[in-house]
């Protein structure tokens, strides 16, 4: 649904009516970059104690959990939505809050008799209604991230905003008055809600005290790797924007804050919808499986708790790679690993984990150090360097073996925009070099651990004295 745009000019006069301030700078729309802040006239932070304000919003405009459970107090139509469909998280709730937000600021001249209007519903016309991040790509600019880290996740992460909001409309058709408000007319799409997860991604901050936040008119501040600007909140009760020290500006010089320097392109293109080439932090995660034919497989997993990774990065021209599950899914019951279902004196069933006879449960995710002191330190080491090479070879494969956004048919990038071909070509340049590098270290890694007279050929996971078909069972039913 799109709502009624307001220009960036009306900005200044939405902040005066609700006491946010601009100190000597202004609101511009900048090339390539949507809108920003620049400087309205010569500053500087040299030589002095207290860096100057360039922004500051009262903190009765930040929208965090606190602030939406303020405003369900006011709102019952509003509370009754939160009750049934939110408190799952911080995110949850801002984005059910936007929601509403984003239907009361496009039915401004109907009457409606649910919403109270508050300066979000104004201000929520200021932003943009397209975010070139990957879930609103369309299905042919998608393709173009084939064989890169992103592919499953953005998929993944479709599949998790269209269950979302099927669990919304579910939920809210049963209470009338939003019923009609957001279901009976349509009025609510699935676009609208991936929209608004975008818009939450692209434009939350992570304030000292409050946390998670979205602060009006500060989420108009750009990135860059040489930020000049940060955030903060002061005694005053405001979230402040200040210039950052030592830093000298000229009028028209674009006011900047940094997204986080460690973020990796995958990272930035997947919140922001944008790659800087400047970035300087290469890394990339992978998703990593179990072997199809380990009967502890399902046990692993639910002992893990968490999604499988490899976390890969180069640092200064050296690779450095971390993956807790390589070292769980390498390890059975040959060699001392165990899974029993016991049950607590209340009747709950639970999964523990049992390495060389001890309950490790709350070590799961640490086999590293657990395999430290074993015997066959090296053989399960080698498994496990084994293993992380073959998922960053096959994924390697897969990237160079996708078309590459620049060899596309004409007519099948005629269907995409440049932004984004641009954003999955250099993401698709970075992983390769990172992927290269990596197989080529960890293949010298593989060849440095091997100990002499290692029978490699034997497999890796064996059936052997695996845990029973039933107790299997029992442990996939378990929650963690
Ligand atoms: C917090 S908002 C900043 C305000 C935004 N430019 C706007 O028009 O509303 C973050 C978004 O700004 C854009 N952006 C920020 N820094 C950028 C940069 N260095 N290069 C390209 N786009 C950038 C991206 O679209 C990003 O998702």
């Amino acid at each position: 649904m799109p709502w009624p745009g307001l220009p960036v000019d009306a900005l200044p006069a939405w902040a005066l009516l609700n006491a946010a301030v601009f100190h000597d700078v202004k609101i511009a729309t900048l090339d390539g970059r949507g809108c920003g802040l620049v400087c309205d006239r010569n500053l500087s932070a040299d030589g002095t104690h207290d860096p100057p304000t360039l922004l500051s919003v009262p903190h009765s405009l930040v929208l965090n959990a606190k602030a939406v459970e303020e405003y369900a107090k006011e709102d019952r139509n509003f509370k009754h939505l939160l009750d049934i469909a939110g408190h799952n998280s911080t995110r949850d709730d801002i984005l059910l809050f936007l929601l509403v937000q984003m239907v009361l600021a496009s039915r401004a001249h109907q009457s409606s008799v649910v919403g109270v209007s508050n300066p979000w519903t104004e201000y929520i016309k200021f932003l943009p209604q397209e975010v070139l991040v990957p879930t609103l790509w369309t299905e042919d600019e998608r393709l173009l991230l084939k064989g890169t880290s992103l592919e499953s996740a953005v998929n993944a992460k479709i599949t998790a905003l269209t269950a979302e909001f099927d669990k919304i409309q579910e939920t809210s058709s049963d209470i009338p008055c939003w019923n009609d408000l957001l279901w009976q007319s349509r009025a609510v799409s699935l676009r609208d809600w991936i929209l608004l997860d975008a818009l939450y991604r692209s434009r939350c901050l992570e304030l000292p005290t409050s946390g998670e936040s979205m602060v009006p008119c500060i989420d108009m501040v750009n990135h860059s790797t040489s930020p000049n600007a940060f955030y903060d909140e002061n005694g005053k009760d405001e979230t402040v924007l200040l210039l950052r020290p030592g830093i000298t500006m000229s009028a028209g010089d674009e006011v900047t804050i940094s997204y986080g320097e460690a973020k990796s392109a995958a990272e930035m293109l997947f919140s922001y919808g944008f790659i800087d080439p400047d970035a300087t932090a290469e890394s990339l995660v992978l998703t990593l499986a179990p072997f199809p034919d380990d009967p502890l497989a399902r046990a692993k997993l639910v002992a893990f708790g968490e999604p499988p990774k490899i976390h890969v990065a180069r640092n200064n021209g050296s690779i450095q790679w971390e993956s807790s599950f390589a070292y769980l899914m390498c390890v059975n019951e040959e060699d001392g690993l165990d899974f029993r279902v016991l049950q607590d004196t209340e009747g709950n069933r639970q999964l523990r984990v049992f390495w060389q006879d001890e309950d490790v449960t709350d070590q799961a995710a640490d086999f590293e150090s657990l395999i430290q002191s074993h015997e066959l330190f090296a053989l399960l080491r080698l498994r496990v360097v084994t293993v992380v090479q073959e998922r960053l070879q096959d994924q390697l494969d897969r990237l160079k073996s996708s078309p590459a956004p620049r060899s596309l048919p004409a007519s099948d990038i005629s269907t995409t925009r440049d932004e984004c071909a641009r954003a999955a070509s250099l993401l698709r340049q970075i992983e390769t070099s990172i992927l290269e590098a990596s197989t080529e270290a960890l293949e010298k890694e593989v060849s440095g651990i091997h100990p002499a007279g290692l029978f490699l050929a034997s497999p890796i996971i064996q059936g052997g004295n695996c845990l029973d078909a039933s107790s299997a069972q029992d442990s996939s039913n378990l929650k963690q």
